[in-house]
């Protein structure tokens, strides 16, 4: 029987399927065709740079053990790219390597005769259409489960992300979905869970991305026709953290794209652990099939922590610093700032540079006037419902009313104004805020805050009204 490409690579295909796992040959080696024989170098094609780029970094020892039993010591492999198809024109069209390269390929040594890596196609993390950005594992070090401090407030979270980095995927938190307000610490809890398996797994891939960088990144991948490449490398995943997954709200495409990448993580047994400043059942805009996939596994919430907890949170931080505080001055802060583990450290931080850039004592007063300070100071989350709630008080009327659908001036005003605010003070989309706002579509939106602009440069009474509700809002 004559020696073909084709025979060549099936009897590769064949050695190579029972020495790495099934999903991994299913993903990185069916969609390779055997194109040409010559002498001794079987010619591939590959769907991608980035997967001509994942071979080589990840399967070229054993694409050399195979294709050297094939065809002996001087075996040489050549890829072919095909190239997406990026100008809608419906035929692909393949490009070859360089010719330079590849002939250098062919004069290389028989010792690495795969040895034939592009330097701009190294990093394995580098997505095509965001290829100077490199991911890595993207994990702060300093976020590690010792300075996660135990409290009544958070001991499931902490205790299930425990469990998760003992075992990764091996549990029933899959995915694990860390919920619960602003600064409670879900993105530490996160990147702990990370960094506790990177110590316990050095060779399992961990990714830590926010979900608004996962947005930006699909967008990109879209943009350049990456799309494929983009859901590869996010398949390719052992353990994927995604933060503040509420950012996802009303993003259609971006949720699409993330269910696949989760159903195929979750089958191959890959963990998957969420953040969210919100329970699933109180997410607006997450598509149903979505949601059902976040309660799969465990939701667990972080509270406000009690006082002891705030007490040895910030007793904790003070000793990785190495400063001495009065217990009484420790005590004051944590009594009066309750409910952000981020304000409680930045008051502290605040009194510590206050006292030493001013050479003033530590005193009761001088927490006092900062605390009091800090806390005024500090730019507080903004809520849709919470601008609903204040805009509809302000007129008078309940926030059904401002929601309805009748078309009487003032409440239309009012439920411009709603709109208006949320646009201005939260980070909601404009078809996000529209649904949350008497289910309306993105353009009311978007007309709302142009009518908004308007009446308040021309009419006086309007202007009043901005005023007064940015008052309100801003307390
Ligand atoms: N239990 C805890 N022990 C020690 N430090 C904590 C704890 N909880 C939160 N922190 C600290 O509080 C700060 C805020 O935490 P983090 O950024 O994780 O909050 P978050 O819930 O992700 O906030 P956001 O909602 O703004 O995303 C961080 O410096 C974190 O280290």
């Amino acid at each position: 029987m004559s020696v073909t490409a084709q025979s060549v690579w099936n009897n590769c295909l064949e050695f190579i399927k029972d020495n790495i796992q099934p999903q991994a040959y299913k993903t990185w080696f069916e969609p390779i065709i055997a194109v040409k024989l010559t002498d001794n170098a079987l010619s591939i094609q590959v769907p991608s740079k980035f997967f001509y780029e994942w071979l080589e970094e990840h399967y070229v020892k054993i694409l050399k053990v195979s294709l050297t039993k094939e065809l002996g010591e001087k075996a040489k492999l050549v890829y072919i790219i095909k190239m997406e198809n990026t100008y809608g024109n419906k035929q692909p069209f393949t490009e070859r390597i360089p010719s330079s390269n590849r002939n250098a390929l062919k004069s290389q040594d028989v010792d690495v005769p795969f040895n034939n890596k592009s330097p701009e196609l190294r990093n394995p993390f580098v997505i095509p259409g965001i290829r100077n950005v490199k991911i890595e594992s993207q994990l702060n070090p300093n976020y590690s489960f010792e300075n996660f401090l135990e409290g009544d407030s958070n001991r499931l979270a902490r205790s299930a992300g425990l469990a998760v980095a003992t075992k990764p995927g091996g549990t029933s938190f899959n995915p694990l979905l860390i919920f619960g307000g602003v600064g409670l610490g879900k993105t530490h809890l996160a990147h702990a869970i990370g960094v506790d398996i990177k110590d316990k797994y050095p060779e399992k891939t961990v990714l830590y991305i926010s979900a608004e960088k996962f947005t930006q990144q699909y967008i990109d991948a879209v943009k350049k026709n990456n799309r494929n490449d983009f859901i590869h490398f996010y398949q390719i995943i052992d353990v994927l953290i995604i933060d503040d997954v509420q950012f996802l709200s009303g993003k259609s495409g971006t949720q699409d794209v993330f269910f696949h990448i989760f159903n195929h993580l979750h089958q191959n047994g890959k963990q998957v652990i969420l953040t969210s400043d919100k329970a699933p059942v109180d997410m607006q805009d997450i598509e149903q099939r979505l949601l059902s996939r976040f309660k799969w596994g465990l939701s667990a919430e972080l509270q406000n922590p009690d006082f002891e907890t705030r007490v040895s949170i910030l007793k904790n931080k003070l000793y990785r610093d190495g400063v001495e505080m009065p217990e009484d001055i420790i005590e004051y802060v944590a009594k009066n700032i309750k409910s952000n583990v981020r304000e409680l450290e930045g008051a502290i931080i605040s009194l510590i540079a206050q006292s030493s850039f001013n050479k003033k004592e530590i005193t009761i007063d001088l927490a006092r006037t900062i605390v009091e300070k800090f806390v005024k100071n500090t730019k507080r989350e903004v809520s849709i419902d919470y601008i609903q709630k204040i805009v509809s008080d302000y007129f008078l009327m309940d926030v059904d009313t401002l929601q309805s659908k009748t078309r009487k001036r003032h409440i239309v005003q009012a439920r411009q104004l709603a709109m208006f605010f949320a646009k201005k003070l939260t980070k909601a989309s404009l078809a996000s805020i529209g649904s949350q706002i008497g289910k309306r579509d993105h353009a009311t939106v978007l007309h709302a805050c142009k009518t908004v602009d308007n009446l308040s440069s021309t009419d006086k009474q309007f202007r009043k009204y901005v005023d007064d509700i940015t008052k309100k809002l801003s307390v």
